[in-house]
């Protein structure tokens, strides 16, 4: 695409983010982009734009050849994939948002890109208005990546915001982070960690060239978080937050997971609040650096999606350096993880679980055990996800090796 060739967009989805791009184009002419056409679901709704602009028939956008580039934002991720494949498989360019999409099609869309040679970017589906994604395929590439850490899920950092600042209750945050278009349309999506987890999975491939697949990774949400562990917490000055991580370990295997945890003062993440994301990125050579901004919300998304339409007109596209020109990490369940673990008297922890125990608690109510945890136990059991229990990481939760002669055993602690 030259400098001077017009965007002619088609746009799926007019909801939170896609009329937000219409309304900031509407503004600006820098980008010579015009929206000529916008698919949507239901055509009877009211819009805040002309009648004319609008169908429902995906091929009326599909294919109209002077539509050069797809704006793909639609809440459904499988009638996305179809839309974004065929527009591919056209010739045409794409942006999204949809990380659903692009986390459970990763291999379909690597591969796509590749036989129809057509650029596909998606910088808004991982903390929005953060531009993570190009700094990992692009800044990172020949630096010795360590790991990366971040709240990458806006609406559960509003919830638990609201909850530890304002005293709001669980259903009040979630329905305000709805109202205020932070939630996806299915916000189980948010709570229960899958959007982290998506997030999680299309960094993995622009961090360490890992393709994988959600379902391949380990993973919690803030919906099992309950007033015990926020006690906890303010006892010991911590704040709770959703965190997806990928680290690299010595062997040069990738441990990657999503879990709440334990955050101190010293933890840049601290500090995000309400629907800001943070990424902190560690590298061999710069240590630590701390990427912050909107993580969710109709403009800072629309700005990511604007990045990505102007990228176009220098032919930008991702080249996955790490997975085609780069020897790809592996996945590894093999290491040790420090966590904090709070039941009810009905489910009691499993004998062994930990192979260390470092501080636990326990009263007719609730039990609470804090110590190390081989990770493939959280992978292979699923007692832990289940109502009344929750599973938060420690500060430092990487613990290796592990030191085994001071080993306390769960029986002895608590002797049936
Ligand atoms: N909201 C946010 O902060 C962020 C959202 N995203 C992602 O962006 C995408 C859009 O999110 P958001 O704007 O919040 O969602 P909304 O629920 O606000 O809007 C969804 C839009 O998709 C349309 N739609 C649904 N199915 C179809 C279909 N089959 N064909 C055509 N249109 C369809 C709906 O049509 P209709 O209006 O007729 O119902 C609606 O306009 C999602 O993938 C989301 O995960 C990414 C980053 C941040
Ligand atoms: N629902 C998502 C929206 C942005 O990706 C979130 O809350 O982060």
């Amino acid at each position: 695409m030259s400098k001077q060739t017009k965007l002619n967009i088609g746009l799926f989805g007019f909801g939170v983010v896609g009329e937000s791009l219409w309304q900031v184009l509407q503004n600006n002419t820098s980008l010579n982009a015009q929206i000529s056409k916008v698919c949507i679901k239901h055509p009877e709704k009211e819009r805040n734009a002309p009648k004319e602009l609008f169908t429902a028939n995906p091929y009326e956008v599909l294919s109209d050849d002077s539509i050069n580039v797809l704006v793909e934002l639609i809440d459904d991720a499988n009638a996305a994939y179809d839309i974004v494949s065929s527009a591919l498989k056209s010739g045409k360019a794409v942006v999204s948002a949809n990380k659903k999409m692009i986390a459970e099609h990763l291999p379909e869309l690597l591969a796509l890109q590749k036989e129809f040679d057509a650029p596909f970017l998606y910088e808004a589906a991982c903390c929005a208005s953060i531009p993570v994604i190009r700094n990992l395929e692009e800044y990172y590439d020949n630096d010795l990546l360590r790991s990366i850490s971040g709240i990458v899920n806006g609406s559960t950092n509003y919830i638990l915001t609201k909850i530890a600042e304002e005293g709001l209750d669980f259903t009040q945050a979630l329905k305000q982070a709805q109202e205020k278009g932070f939630a996806e349309s299915n916000p189980t999506l948010d709570i229960e960690g899958t959007d982290a987890l998506n997030k999680l999975t299309i960094l993995l491939v622009h961090a360490y060239g890992v393709v994988s697949h959600p379902s391949e990774l380990t993973y919690t949400g803030i919906h099992h978080l309950e007033e015990h562990d926020a006690q906890y917490a303010r006892e010991k000055g911590y704040e709770i937050k959703l965190v997806a991580h990928a680290h690299k370990l010595d062997n040069g295997k990738i441990a990657a997971f999503v879990f709440p945890q334990f955050l101190q003062k010293d933890n840049s993440l601290f500090h995000v609040k309400n629907e800001y994301n943070g990424m902190i990125i560690e590298s061999g050579l710069a240590d630590k650096q701390f990427f912050n901004g909107k993580g969710a919300g109709g403009f800072p998304t629309a700005s990511a999606v604007i990045s990505d339409l102007s990228a176009l007109r220098y032919n930008y596209r991702y080249e996955y350096k790490k997975l085609y020109n780069q020897s790809p990490s592996k996945l590894t369940n093999d290491f040790y993880l420090r966590i904090y673990v709070s039941t009810g008297p009905d489910d009691p922890i499993p004998a062994n679980f930990f192979e260390r125990i470092d501080e636990w608690s326990g009263n007719d109510a609730r039990t609470y055990v804090v110590g190390v945890v081989h990770f493939s136990k959280l992978v292979r059991d699923t007692w832990w996800k289940q109502k009344g229990t929750s599973v938060v990481l420690l500060p430092d939760a990487f613990v290796t090796p592990i030191v085994k002669t001071q080993l306390k055993n769960i029986e002895e602690l608590f002797p049936v």
